[in-house]
């Protein structure tokens, strides 16, 4: 069955809708998620958005009001929360993200499973009997209990099409022997770009491999993909996933489609948001500042960090830095680099805050290009802005954006993986100024008019929306 196939099933099932969707708990998968559920509440559609516990008190406290949906005028989204199993004071960093998921496996599945049964009964007071399921696509047991219950599942993958196709191919690479990557290697040669995990990866049995291989193969159970991503970027990583799994919606840039939705999308800071960078930016002269920041799960060592801020204050420019409080890798900082925070945020030229309110940022026209560790919805929204990147990729995903930014699409420069100040000193003057940044900026713009496009009426992830709003409706069993 293709995705057409469920517009003429859907006639009428609108207000017996209901979907819960449930994010792995990190920043770059709520984000992304939350907008998904804002969009389909906005398409008439009951949505539960299910949190961990601890991640929605954080974003009840770092959230402005109306920045989630449901809080302020916009459409309406029913928040519930489970514990994740962990204690409160451990960190939920990259680092941590096999023993986050082992914990969610063993000890919130259940709980899930009983609001699962609870919403399917409809007691939910408000809403009509839950009737679909979008789980992460990395919480393959979120789906495998919804289909176990009798409720149609979906899987959204957060990262680029080209990345989940990286993962499927995983099993093959093992099979041939490709992987792992003997010590010593070139790991420029011969597969450019891979995820960093196949890159450190030392024998077949590495965890991390495992893992991404198996909730990978797993998701494909799913009854649809959904991609945050768009035809124009990732044509035939789109069809390679397409010969698997059919029933796949290329939706996004979710947070730039605005079908059916007034409001401002939908933004869940874990973070509270330091808006005096923008009164900063206000002031600066056009196109004339570096924005650095690394995403919400990166660490760094002490050396790179000081590598950077020499590289960033070497090239002369204005800069505005994220640095989070949790950026610095454990017993990192010191009273060099506190004091060198402390001065930029007294000087005209140099501004640091804890968390920015990133999509204004890169829409600002202050901003001349983004120093980004390559997640893929800081690539998405600094496309859309037609800003060109300076990539620095840490770890998973961002390899391969990072190697697609400079090389596919060519709206970026890649430092792989270089942290010496005179690269990105180099790395810095090149994006901004002469031929090299002039031409840049010109294919950044050319895509951003494109990708801009797909999320228009007429464009091909509008068209995707809507039949994977049809799609759910479809779904809907009779109350
Ligand atoms: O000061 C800041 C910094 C970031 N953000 C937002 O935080 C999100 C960060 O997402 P992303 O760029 O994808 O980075 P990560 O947080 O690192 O996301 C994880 O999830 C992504 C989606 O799967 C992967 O691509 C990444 O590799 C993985 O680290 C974006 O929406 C940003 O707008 C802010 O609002 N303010």
């Amino acid at each position: 069955m293709t995705s057409d196939s469920y517009v003429t099933a859907a006639a009428g099932a609108a207000a017996s809708t209901h979907v819960l969707i449930f994010p792995f708990p990190a920043q770059g998968h709520l984000n992304c998620m939350l907008q998904l559920a804002e969009l389909l509440a906005a398409a008439d559609i009951h949505v539960t958005f299910l949190n961990t516990e601890y991640n929605h008190r954080r974003l009840l406290r770092s959230s402005s009001g109306n920045s989630l949906p449901g809080r302020g005028p916009g459409p309406k989204v029913q928040f519930r929360a489970i514990a994740d199993g962990l204690p409160d004071d451990r960190a939920r960093s990259a680092a941590r993200l096999l023993e986050l998921d082992a914990s969610l496996r063993a000890r919130s599945s259940q709980a899930y499973r009983d609001l699962l049964v609870d919403l399917r009964e409809g007691s939910g007071g408000r809403a009509p009997r839950v009737t679909c399921v979008i789980a992460d696509g990395i919480m393959p047991f979120a789906i495998d209990i919804a289909e176990e219950l009798g409720i149609p599942a979906m899987a959204f993958r957060t990262p680029s099409a080209s990345s989940v196709w990286a993962y499927y191919c995983i099993p093959k690479l093992l099979q041939s022997g490709e992987l792992p990557i003997p010590e010593g290697a070139d790991l420029d040669e011969p597969i450019r770009g891979l995820p960093s995990f196949c890159r450190e990866a030392r024998s077949s049995d590495d965890p991390m491999l495992r893992f991404v291989a198996e909730v990978t193969a797993h998701s494909a159970r799913a009854r649809a993909f959904i991609l945050n991503t768009c035809e124009h970027l990732e044509p035939s990583a789109l069809s390679s996933i397409r010969a698997r799994m059919p029933v796949t919606y290329a939706v996004g840039p979710l947070h730039a489609l605005r079908s059916g939705s007034e409001s401002a999308p939908a933004r869940a800071s874990l973070w509270r948001e330091d808006r005096t960078c923008v009164a900063w930016l206000d002031g600066q002269p056009e196109r004339s500042v570096v924005y650095v920041s690394f995403g919400s799960f990166a660490v760094m060592s002490r050396k790179q960090f000081l590598e950077f801020w020499r590289g960033l204050v070497g090239s002369g420019r204005r800069f505005l830095w994220v640095v989070r409080p949790d950026l610095i890798e454990e017993g990192g900082w010191t009273d060099e680099m506190e004091s060198m925070i402390e001065g930029a945020r007294d000087r005209d030229r140099a501004r640091v805050v804890g968390w920015a309110p990133q999509r204004e940022v890169l829409g600002h026209r202050a901003v001349g290009c983004f120093m980004t560790h390559s997640g893929w919805n800081s690539t998405l929204e600094s496309m859309v802005e037609g800003v060109p990147m300076i990539c620095w990729p840490f770890f998973a995903d961002q390899q391969i954006n990072s190697r697609f930014v400079s090389e596919v699409w060519r709206i970026g420069l890649d430092m792989k993986d270089t942290c010496e100040r005179s690269t990105v000193e180099r790395m810095v003057r090149e994006a901004m100024e002469g031929d090299a940044a002039d031409e840049l900026r010109r294919s950044a713009k050319a895509t951003a008019e494109a990708v801009r496009k797909s999320v228009e009426e007429g464009g091909s992830s509008f068209a995707a929306f809507q039949r994977l709003v049809q799609h759910i409706k479809s779904l809907a069993r009779p109350n």
